[in-house]
């Protein structure tokens, strides 16, 4: 079977900041493609570029240098109307969950939904209404964030990130403000909901605790690609393994 085309497709990535005597490459020769469905976890110490890279895939920052794909359009070159328009098929969940106090939690994901295309508001109620149920929030439609808890409020941000059912799901570190049991719930109704749409997911995060939801585990290390594990537990290493067992 051939494969799709890629959602993400990065060859030869450099990155830099500042100028002229200042400047100071971030990135170095990234290579990376993301297919759908596929989860991707990005780990690595601070300051190794995982924001940075993260911020071009999403179309947040302009490319500088080299090729970045997304869904078969290149982002080097592209004017920020296109970036504009990339931002559109792309769901982000942010450490800092940034839901809007005011608005209760299916007004936050109804807001998504009213961004993105002209839907009857009654279809986007019902939309919202639907993704609050699906992570499991049906019982706390009408609440503002404040009265919920950091994991109830990352499950509006997941809801709000995947309401439109984007290709591509970006999250920064939605684990770091969660206990150990609200963390796993997090990342597991992520895992179930990306696996229902066919929506591709880069996660960065330092948490050890989610590594195991991964289909694959790529590792920043100074601006490098320091490592990229095709599988978790790639098929040949379990045929050997079980050979010689
Ligand atoms: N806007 C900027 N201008 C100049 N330098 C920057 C800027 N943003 C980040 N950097 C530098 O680029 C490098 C990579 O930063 P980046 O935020 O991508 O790393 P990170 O791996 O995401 O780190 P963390 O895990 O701490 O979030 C760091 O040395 C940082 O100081």
């Amino acid at each position: 079977m051939m494969r799709q085309e890629p959602v993400i497709a990065i060859k030869n990535l450099n990155h830099y900041y500042g100028r002229g005597a200042l400047k100071r490459q971030i990135l170095f020769d990234i290579n990376l493609e993301i297919y759908a469905g596929e989860i991707v976890i990005m780990t690595g110490p601070s300051g190794s570029g995982k924001t940075t890279l993260l911020s071009l895939i999403g179309g947040l920052r302009s490319v500088q240098e080299g090729s970045l794909k997304f869904l078969s359009e290149e982002l080097l070159g592209a004017s920020q109307n296109q970036l504009v328009q990339v931002r559109r098929k792309i769901g982000y969940i942010f450490q800092a969950h940034n839901l809007l106090g005011f608005l209760t939690a299916r007004q936050n994901v109804q807001m998504a939904v009213e961004l993105n295309d002209a839907v009857a508001q009654s279809e986007a109620i019902a939309k919202s209404e639907a993704m609050l149920t699906a992570v499991g929030l049906q019982e706390r439609i009408n609440y503002y964030p404040d009265n919920l808890s950091g994991g109830q409020k990352q499950r509006i941000a997941i809801a709000r990130a995947l309401v439109n059912h984007p290709p591509l799901v970006l999250a920064d570190e939605p684990t770091a403000a969660l206990d150990k049991q609200s963390g796993r719930d997090v990342v597991e109704i992520m895992q179930r909901l990306a696996k229902d749409q066919g929506t591709s997911i880069l996660l960065v995060t330092h948490d050890n605790r989610i590594l195991d939801i991964a289909d694959r585990i790529v590792e920043m290390e100074d601006g490098l690609l320091a490592r990229d594990s095709q599988s978790v537990v790639s098929h040949y290493d379990s045929g050997v393994r079980n050979q010689n067992s």
